[in-house]
């Protein structure tokens, strides 16, 4: 059987509302999923379907009122304080805004080695990891004694992918990590996920409302829709031949500017246009 490092089963997250409404808001309205080691799990779906409050209910940063969440079999979803604290060296997160995910008054050494001292590295080992995971982000190493403001958007998210990897976690959530840089840098950002999992075994839950990013990246893709996963499965599968109409839906609407993923996208295009036209056949024949 394959080992899973994360399952989420039946999960319900409600914000309560402010104001006259009494019912609180359903975000999350029974999502199941699993993600396993080394696998990344693509998560897509319009704005406010309910993604990034799925990546932060596994953080522990969404009130979960119903379900589960294990992490290595192990029910995380009520942990304690100091059991989020043990669980941060082994689920980190990446954001979307590498503008200001990170302290603008500290430098890149200070903004790595921070995590290294909350685990009480000692300050020899921590710059040789500082330096480790420059490199592991291909960043110079004379980056280190630099502010954030002296990056552009792609190296700073890089500072951040390196920042969640300096207590070598065994799963990232990044969230919609490369939306906010231009498709050069998206593109290469992406590579670096991929080399970084390759080498590492890191297991991710990508986030994006990127079809492309997400058909690049993953392994098994879930598709969101108002709170709940209406599609889930291999990742080719569901993007390349999606069964729910809302899937299909997605796709068509999906913007892909580069040449390789115009003709994925015209592909993308016939074959939903063949099922289409078998749903019709069907449809005529029963
Ligand atoms: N703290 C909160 N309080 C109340 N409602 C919230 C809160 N956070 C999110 N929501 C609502 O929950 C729903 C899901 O939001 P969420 O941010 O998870 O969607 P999303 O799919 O990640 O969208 P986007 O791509 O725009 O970030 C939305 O209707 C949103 O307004």
């Amino acid at each position: 059987m394959t080992e899973t490092l994360l399952n989420v089963k039946d999960v319900v997250v409600e914000y309560p509302l402010k104001g006259f409404r009494k019912e609180p808001f359903k975000a999350l309205k029974g999502v199941s999923l699993d993600i396993r080691p080394g696998e990344t799990v693509g998560l897509v779906g319009e704005s406010g379907s309910g993604k990034t409050t799925l990546g932060r209910a596994v953080l522990g940063l969404a009130p979960v009122t119903g379900g589960s969440i294990s992490y290595r079999g192990e029910a995380i979803s009520k942990a304690s304080r100091a059991k989020r604290k043990e669980l941060s060296h082994e689920i980190q997160v990446v954001f979307q805004d590498p503008y200001t995910s990170l302290n603008p008054s500290m430098t890149i050494e200070q903004i790595l080695t921070e995590p290294l001292t909350v685990r009480k590295v000692d300050r020899q080992a921590a710059n040789k990891r500082v330096a480790d995971l420059l490199d592991q982000v291909r960043l110079p190493q004379g980056a280190a004694h630099r502010l954030p403001r002296e990056f552009s958007g792609g190296q700073r998210q890089r500072v951040a992918i390196a920042r969640a990897l300096a207590l070598d976690p065994k799963l990232i959530v990044c969230d919609e990590p490369v939306s906010a840089l231009d498709l050069s840098t998206q593109a290469r950002v992406m590579e670096l996920f991929i080399e970084i999992q390759e080498r590492t075994g890191v297991a991710y839950l990508f986030v994006s409302h990127d079809l492309a990013v997400v058909r690049h990246l993953s392994h098994r893709v879930a598709v969101m829709y108002h709170g709940e996963i209406v599609e889930w499965g291999d990742g080719e599968q569901v993007t390349g031949a999606p069964e729910h109409p809302y899937t299909q839906r997605l796709f068509m609407a999906a913007p892909i500017p580069d040449p390789d993923r115009q003709a994925q996208h015209r592909t993308d295009r016939l074959r939903l246009l063949e099922l289409q036209n078998q749903q019709d056949l069907q449809a005529g024949a029963a």
